[in-house]
């Protein structure tokens, strides 16, 4: 079944509507990983309940308890379940995506304010969230604008679960997913999960993506002195606690992206040939991540060990180091406690529970090769596995029929190298398949500066998630 015309026609013509809506939710600074902004962030939750409800969606807020930040408990935003339609002859497929950002400021080197969404002549829709993840969960609201405002019937049961902390480790959701999905839960007869929250390989071909990576989130603490030193004064002294947190830091990974880590790299299973091709086939190439990143700097000139360094592969990043000196001028002085941040991305078959104990192993053993005086602590910051989905399944197929109805091109067929947590969570309390089905090209600098998302993503994306609800209700009787 294709999706009507009318519904096609009617997401053509409400554009720029849309596209108001997208430019006011930018505009709430939702930062989920800031405590300054939670209110913020609260008052996103707000936001899309009240849009989903005004599309006829049945909305509630399930509350998700308090986190404790630098030993101060904060509200955790509440995260939003909607649900419409109760028809036992439909599917019912339940749509994730969360309305939390990354911190973005002016002076990290945006051309335009990050939180006013900047529709540039090209058709880029530049702000904050645009891509990751406002744009692809308006997308399903405006999906439902159709069908509410044309007193339509929707071809499947719709239920959604969206969060205000997506960025920041998922906070409580887990829990909330395994709670709702008992017999008598939000979830009950959800057959199904689609996921918009990640992004093509390039700017030409969607993709389906069937993984995503796991992650393991530390902070290392470095501290001695009671204060900050004057390096004139003490230097040469004492032990420098940065000196000791970049010596760790160092032997963590190294310049070609192996990580030093005793055990880490070798749990994972070498690629035989017929693998390979799989990742040959992408329509993904060393110009395509070049052009992402603007720069020639990737670690290999082959694309496959590029594709695989991203899908199959996990990778240590090290992130900042908090307590440092970075402004401009030159202040002479020795910090007295550092902590350096650092994360690893996991593949099948690590996790958390196996990989953290190999870290803090060897940072013990690093740091008492040190011979420092200085105390260090390692601290688990957050953390989720990886998920790999059954793409012989008939959600994929639903959505290989959408894509190929909406883009007239076959989907590439992906595991994307970031994590969203509580995808594992869906297919294993719910028992169901889960899918990516991403609005966003490959060079939207998510999590970056000057993030964007093209408004023809977002128009013929929105049809996209439209077209599959309508394959899915094709296929599957
Ligand atoms: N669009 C998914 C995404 O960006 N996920 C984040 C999740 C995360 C975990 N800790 C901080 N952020 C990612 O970085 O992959
Ligand atoms: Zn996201
Ligand atoms: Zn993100």
């Amino acid at each position: 079944m294709a999706a009507p015309k009318e519904f096609l026609d009617f997401v053509d013509t409400k554009a720029d509507f849309f596209i108001q809506r997208l430019s006011d939710a930018v505009a709430i600074k939702s930062v989920s990983g800031d405590p300054q902004y939670r209110s913020k962030v609260i008052e996103m939750s707000h936001w899309i309940k009240d849009q989903f409800s005004a599309v006829g969606v049945e909305t509630v807020h399930r509350d998700l308890g308090k986190q404790t930040v630098e030993g101060k408990e904060l509200q955790l935003p509440p995260a939003v379940l909607g649900r419409l339609g109760n028809d036992p002859g439909k599917k019912t497929v339940l749509v994730y995506g969360h309305f939390d950002v990354q911190p973005a400021n002016r002076s990290d080197g945006w051309d335009t304010e990050p939180f006013e969404l900047t529709v540039k002549e090209n058709g880029q829709l530049i702000g904050r969230g645009s891509s990751d993840d406002k744009g692809p969960v308006l997308g399903w609201l405006n999906i439902l604008q159709y069908h509410h405002e044309q007193k339509k019937e929707l071809p499947v049961n719709f239920r959604c679960c969206f969060e205000g902390m997506e960025e920041s480790g998922s906070e409580g959701l887990d829990a909330l997913v395994e709670r709702e999905s008992k017999p008598g839960g939000w979830f009950e007869g959800v057959d199904c999960v689609c996921i918009s929250d990640n992004y093509w390989l390039n700017t030409r071909t969607p993709v389906i993506t069937y993984g995503l990576r796991g992650l393991t989130y530390f902070k290392l603490i470095v501290e001695g002195p009671a204060r900050d030193l004057h390096s004139g004064v003490f230097g040469r002294m004492v032990h420098e606690p940065m000196t000791d947190l970049i010596a760790l830091m160092s032997k963590l990974v190294d310049v070609k992206g192996n990580i030093l880590i005793p055990d880490v790299d070798n749990m994972v299973s070498i690629a035989d040939d017929k693998e390979r091709e799989l990742y040959e086939r992408l329509d993904y190439s060393i110009a395509d991540v070049e052009s992402a990143i603007g720069s020639s700097t990737t670690l290999s000139s082959d694309k496959v060990e590029v594709a695989m360094g991203r899908m199959r592969m996990p990778s240590l990043s090290l992130h900042g180091i908090e307590g440092a000196f970075y402004g401009t001028g030159a202040k002479t002085v020795i910090p007295a406690k550092v902590i350096g941040k650092f994360s690893i991305r996991l593949v099948p078959p690590q996790t958390p529970d196996n990989i953290n104990p190999l870290v803090e192993k060897y940072i013990n053993e690093e740091f008492a090769k040190l011979g420092s005086k200085n105390k260090c602590k390692l601290e688990f910051e957050h953390g989720g596995k990886p998920w790999v989905g059954d793409i012989s399944h008939w959600n994929y197929e639903a959505a290989q029929r959408a894509t190929r109805a909406v883009y007239g091109k076959e989907p590439d067929m992906t595991r994307e190298g970031g994590s969203i947590p509580v995808t594992l969570t869906f297919a294993e309390s719910l028992g169901v398949n889960v899918l990516l089905l991403p609005m966003g090209r490959g060079d939207d600098g998510a999590h970056s500066t000057n993030e964007k998302l093209d408004r023809s993503n977002f128009i013929e994306g929105t049809k996209l998630l439209g077209t599959y609800l309508y394959e899915i209700a094709a296929i599957a009787k």
